[in-house]
């Protein structure tokens, strides 16, 4: 099938060259002329495991090209994905600007007397697609058979290729047989369960599955801070509720909370709708307030480790919202940065993937911190060392070796990516989260 997509961004990108690996030719539309001369030259613009292989083939073998215009792609395509940006307004809401502009360009290009799908991948509010109807009614100047359906994307940042290959379910909220029946062929090589349903149902899917998995985290943090109190352990707390199949393992790691591009945005957005229609939807107020306070809690443990701030040095290992993506959009290591600065904190910082990004996302914040690129540079003379991303390969720091390097042999794992015994005993003070061993060393 011919099928287009506009916007080649992480989500963009990841359908573009995965529908395009299962044997569809895809034309992808992209406003940045910069992304679009990398990505013809088989150069991939963001950091995502396997997708630069898959976007080289998938070039080669021409099912696949990027423009900068629309009128390249349009009356070849059947379908048209919509990926385009839906950040937050200042209240909280979604920005749906750069849907309706793009769907309006859509409506203007088309030939006449042509079926075209719109399909919205990008997050957004229920309603959204019935709007988009409306608009396309109130544009089309002659016969344009344009029909709007809603196919939210699931897929985590990381390890976007094999979740958009192996999915657990695909929704489909479509309004006519024409659109079902284009979107079951379509999605025909992906064997997964198949939801059909209207565009509202899909909508609402979407935002209420992100704010079900931001409310476990949120819940295991609050637990967390409980076990801190209790010297209980949180990671077994987590172990001991996730055998039961009803609440399931997943998204039960405590630590500094959620960040990314999704999962802030969403919540709010999802809190607005809610809000907007005169519900009770507190619940959401109090998943986000927790994820608020993480930041703080962390610098509190460092507080707890080295005394007073004013003056030291920091090492954070991590920039990225979480390992195996160079996205830093909401990362929590930017937060504790802006708090730690308040206290005239000296902040060295690496990550392997993210540096740059943090660098131009936070340019202000960041002309005021250190980088490095390997973690060993980054702690040599600080004070303490704060793990902010649970990068796999932090796992194998020699922290003794490293212990001579350091002003002060101390460690804030953000992520409960070490075992505290092993640290203490080379000598660190050490504090992860959810955890207050110290108090049961000797018993276990
Ligand atoms: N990032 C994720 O993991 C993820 C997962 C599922 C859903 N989503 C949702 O998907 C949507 C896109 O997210 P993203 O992370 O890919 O965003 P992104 O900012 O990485 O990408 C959006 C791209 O669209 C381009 N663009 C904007 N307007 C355009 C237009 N009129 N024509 C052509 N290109 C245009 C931008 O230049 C940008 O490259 C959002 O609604 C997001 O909530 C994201
Ligand atoms: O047990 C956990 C799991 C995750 N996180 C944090 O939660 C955030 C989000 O993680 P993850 O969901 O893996 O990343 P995203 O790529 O943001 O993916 C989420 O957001 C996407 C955009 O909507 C959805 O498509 C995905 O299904 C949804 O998981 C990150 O900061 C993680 O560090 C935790 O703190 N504890």
């Amino acid at each position: 099938m011919n099928i287009g997509v506009v916007g080649a961004g992480y989500v963009g990108l990841v359908t573009a060259v995965c529908l395009a690996e299962v044997g569809h030719n895809l034309k992808v539309v992209e406003v940045n002329a910069e992304k679009v001369e990398k990505l013809n030259n088989g150069e991939c613009t963001i950091y995502e495991a396997g997708l630069t292989e898959l976007l080289q083939n998938n070039i080669q073998a021409g099912r696949l090209n990027f423009t900068n215009h629309l009128t390249d792609m349009i009356n070849d395509c059947e379908a048209i994905f919509l990926c385009v940006g839906t950040p937050p307004k200042e209240d909280g809401s979604a920005d749906l600007s750069q849907i309706e502009a793009a769907v309006k360009e859509i409506v203007a290009q088309s030939n006449e007397g042509q079926y075209k799908l719109i399909v919205v991948k990008s997050t957004v509010p229920v309603g959204t697609a019935d709007w988009l109807k409306e608009i396309v009614s109130s544009h089309a100047t002659g016969r344009q058979v344009i029909e709007i359906a809603s196919n939210p994307e699931f897929l985590r940042e990381g390890v976007a290729v094999n979740d958009f290959m192996e999915p657990d379910r695909i929704i489909l909220g479509v309004s006519s047989i024409e659109g079902k029946r284009l979107l079951e062929k379509l999605y025909e090589p992906f064997a997964c369960p198949k939801i059909i349903t209207d565009s509202n149902t899909a909508e609402v899917i979407k935002y209420a599955a992100n704010s079900f998995l931001a409310t476990k985290i949120s819940f295991i943090n609050m637990v967390s801070d409980l076990c801190e109190e209790v010297a209980a352990d949180v990671s077994q707390v987590a172990e001991g509720m996730g055998y039961d199949k009803r609440i399931g393992p997943e998204f039960l790691k405590a630590g500094i909370g959620f960040g990314g591009s999704c999962f802030p945005k969403d919540l709010s957005a999802f809190l607005h709708v809610g809000q907007a229609r005169g519900l009770n939807f507190g619940l959401l107020e109090q998943v986000i307030s927790v994820n608020e306070e993480r930041p703080a809690r962390i610098q509190k443990k460092i507080e707890s480790l080295v005394g007073p701030l004013k003056g030291k040095t920091i090492a954070f290992l991590g920039l990225a919202f979480k390992a195996n993506t160079d996205d830093v959009r909401e990362s929590p290591s930017a937060k504790l940065a802006a708090l730690l600065k308040k206290e005239d904190v000296t902040i060295r910082a690496t990550d392997p993937m993210a540096s740059a990004n943090f660098k131009a996302m936070y340019a202000p914040l960041a002309q005021s911190m250190d980088f490095f690129e390997s973690a060993e540079e980054t702690l040599k003379g600080s004070d303490c060392a704060v793990i902010l991303t649970d990068w796999e390969h932090y796992k194998a720091i020699d922290w003794n070796k490293i212990k001579t390097i350091m002003n002060r042999a101390a460690v804030v794992d953000a992520r409960n990516l070490y075992t505290e015994q092993n640290l203490r005993q080379l000598g660190y003070s050490y504090a992860g989260v959810g955890k207050e061993l110290e108090k049961l060393e000797g018993v276990f």
